[in-house]
Formats: structure tokens, C-alpha cells, sequence
């Protein structure tokens, strides 16, 4: 049998994720050689240079993708949320692994919670998803800017150029950093970001084998998530400007609750519905909730940022 390879990005975190993939092929299928083929992406070039007003997600992907399509590596490992709505022709998604914490991370050296911190207080984070959601509780914070890997954030904030900072809790628990999470926001307050928290898996939509290899590191707790909040966000139009969040759970009596929120960049509009409904119809919950967003408002938010 030749080697199955994987395609990664090199961060600490990417890198962490491609090698529990391997272990767990491995495991999964005694004596199939697994190997790393690692590759820099414009998305983390850009980590290191200048700012770019969210060229889109799919530039931390795009690059694996050329070397699915190219035959230079079998699998692709990638944070769900980092995945755009939808893949190139030729390309699919097939596995995703048993979710993480789905939760954003509250990180500080000084202070104990979001609430907590002083009047004014600096907190760092990138994303819009987290800046509009942080000012709609703490109006008074001051919202800056806080790019680069996991590694790098934290060390901004270490340096004191910063009060607190935003991270996702999976990230720092993969890294072993969990002890660095001060708070760990409630997803009804903060919506996490669709598939934050979710390891999934692309290859080439016809590569049976691959495929065949994959399906025992399969989670179908996962897949609900993530076929829910999915629809939900390319329904809403995918890799648009403005912040969206969408967040499901299943219910204890067995059915699928998502949260879904769209705002304007400045955070000016925040929109917020939620739907519960059948899990077997995870798909259709999620366009069904975008389409109540798009009602309530979404339409004009997302046409006037040309989305
Ligand atoms: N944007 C980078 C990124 N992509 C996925 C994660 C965390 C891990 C995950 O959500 O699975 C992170 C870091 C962060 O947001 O703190």
C-alpha cells in the first residue's frame, strides 16, 4: 500500500492537529504509513505581514488544496472554522473529529473575567466575529487589533501590549495551554464561530480509498454541527465582510438547536435569531435559520457591504 500524506499548514497548532490525524490513522489501520508534507500558506505570510482587511478565510486553505488537486498529498487537515462554505470542484470534506470546546477563551494575566476588567481596559483579538460580540458587552473596552498564531498572540499579551485577549478554547487546549484560559465565555452570550473547535478533513471527492481509510476517525455528533452551521453561513452568502456567527447543540431531547448572529463591521447592527428542530434536516435548520436572519435585516447589512 503506498504512504497516505497529509497536507498541513506549519503552525504549532496546525502542525499538532496533521500529527493526531496521523496517530489516529495509524492507529486505526496497523502498518499504513502516514506521512507530513507541510507548506506555508498567503495566509500565514500574511500573519507575519501587513494587514490585510480579512482576505478571506480561504487563503489558510487554499494552498493544500493545490496539492489535493495536484496529487502531491492525500489529505488535508484543517480548523473547520478556517474552511470556507464551499470547496473547488474535485474536493469535499469527509471527516470531521469529535469537537473540542467550542468556546471562545477569555486570556489574561491580570484579570479574572471579561466583565472584570477595568473601565477602558485594552483587549486584543482579530477577528470581527469577537470584536463586535466584545463590544456589545463591554462598550467602554478598548478593541484592538491582535494578529498571528496562538504562540505569538500570547506573547503580545505577555508583553503588556495588551489587557486580555480573545482566543478559542480548543486551540489552547491542543496546544496544552489550557491553564492560560481565565474564563471561558457562554456560548449564549458569545457565539462561537461556525465549526470553531471542530478538526475536519478534506481530500479528493473520488479518492475511494482515502476516502475508505477516513470514515473510522469519523464523528457523526460533529457532522451535525457542522452540516448546520454550514448551511447556515452559505446561506448567508460564505466569505462575506461582515462578522456571523452560528453555534448548534443538540437538545436532550434529541433535537438540534442552533444560534446564528449577523452584524454591520462596526458592530452598529447586531442581529441575532435562534430555530430548533430535526437533527435529520441539520441542512435545512441552517438555511431556515439564515433565511430569518436575511428577513430580520441580514439582506441590507450583507448587500451594502457588496456580499
Ligand atoms: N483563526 C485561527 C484559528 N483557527 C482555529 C483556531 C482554534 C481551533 C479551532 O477552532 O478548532 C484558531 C485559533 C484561535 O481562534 O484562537
Amino acid at each position: 500500500m503506498s504512504p497516505l500524506r497529509i497536507a498541513t499548514r506549519e503552525s504549532p497548532l496546525a502542525l499538532w492537529q496533521a500529527e493526531h490525524v496521523q496517530a489516529r490513522l495509524r492507529a486505526a489501520h496497523p502498518g499504513l504509513e502516514v506521512s507530513l508534507v507541510p507548506m506555508t500558506t498567503t495566509g500565514d505570510q500574511l500573519l507575519s505581514g501587513p494587514l490585510s482587511q480579512s482576505g478571506g478565510k480561504g487563503l489558510f486553505v487554499k494552498e493544500l488544496e493545490a496539492a489535493l488537486l495536484e496529487g502531491r498529498a492525500d489529505l488535508a487537515v484543517h480548523s473547520m472554522k478556517d474552511v470556507p462554505a464551499q470547496q473547488p470542484p474535485g474536493l469535499a470534506v469527509v471527516s470531521f473529529l469529535e469537537g473540542e470546546d467550542p468556546r471562545d477563551a477569555f486570556v489574561s494575566n491580570h484579570h479574572a473575567s471579561l466583565a472584570s476588567l477595568p473601565l477602558g481596559a485594552r483587549l486584543g483579538t482579530a477577528s470581527l466575529r469577537r470584536q463586535v460580540q466584545a463590544r456589545r458587552l463591554r462598550p467602554d473596552l478598548q478593541i484592538e487589533v491582535l494578529r498571528g498564531n496562538v504562540g505569538t498572540r500570547l506573547r503580545k499579551l505577555d508583553e503588556g501590549r495588551h489587557d486580555a485577549i480573545l482566543l478559542a478554547c480548543a486551540g489552547l487546549m491542543r496546544l496544552g495551554l489550557e491553564a492560560r484560559i481565565r474564563e471561558r465565555l457562554d456560548p449564549e452570550q458569545f457565539v462561537p464561530a461556525i465549526g470553531q473547535g471542530i478538526v475536519g478533513i478534506e481530500c479528493r471527492a473520488d479518492d475511494d480509498r482515502t476516502r475508505a481509510l477516513l470514515a473510522p476517525l469519523h464523528d457523526s455528533a460533529s457532522a451535525l454541527r457542522l452540516a448546520a452551521e454550514r448551511s447556515f453561513n452559505a446561506r448567508l452568502g460564505g466569505a462575506c465582510q461582515a462578522p456571523i456567527a452560528g453555534h448548534a447543540t443538540p437538545l436532550a431531547d434529541g433535537r438540534l438547536r442552533l444560534v446564528g448572529l449577523v452584524g454591520t463591521p462596526d458592530g452598529s447592527r447586531l442581529l441575532r435569531e435562534e430555530i430548533v428542530g430535526d437533527p435529520a434536516q441539520a441542512s435545512a435548520l441552517g438555511e431556515s435559520l439564515a433565511d430569518r436572519l436575511l428577513a430580520a435585516g441580514a439582506r441590507e447589512i450583507l448587500q451594502d457591504l457588496g456580499g
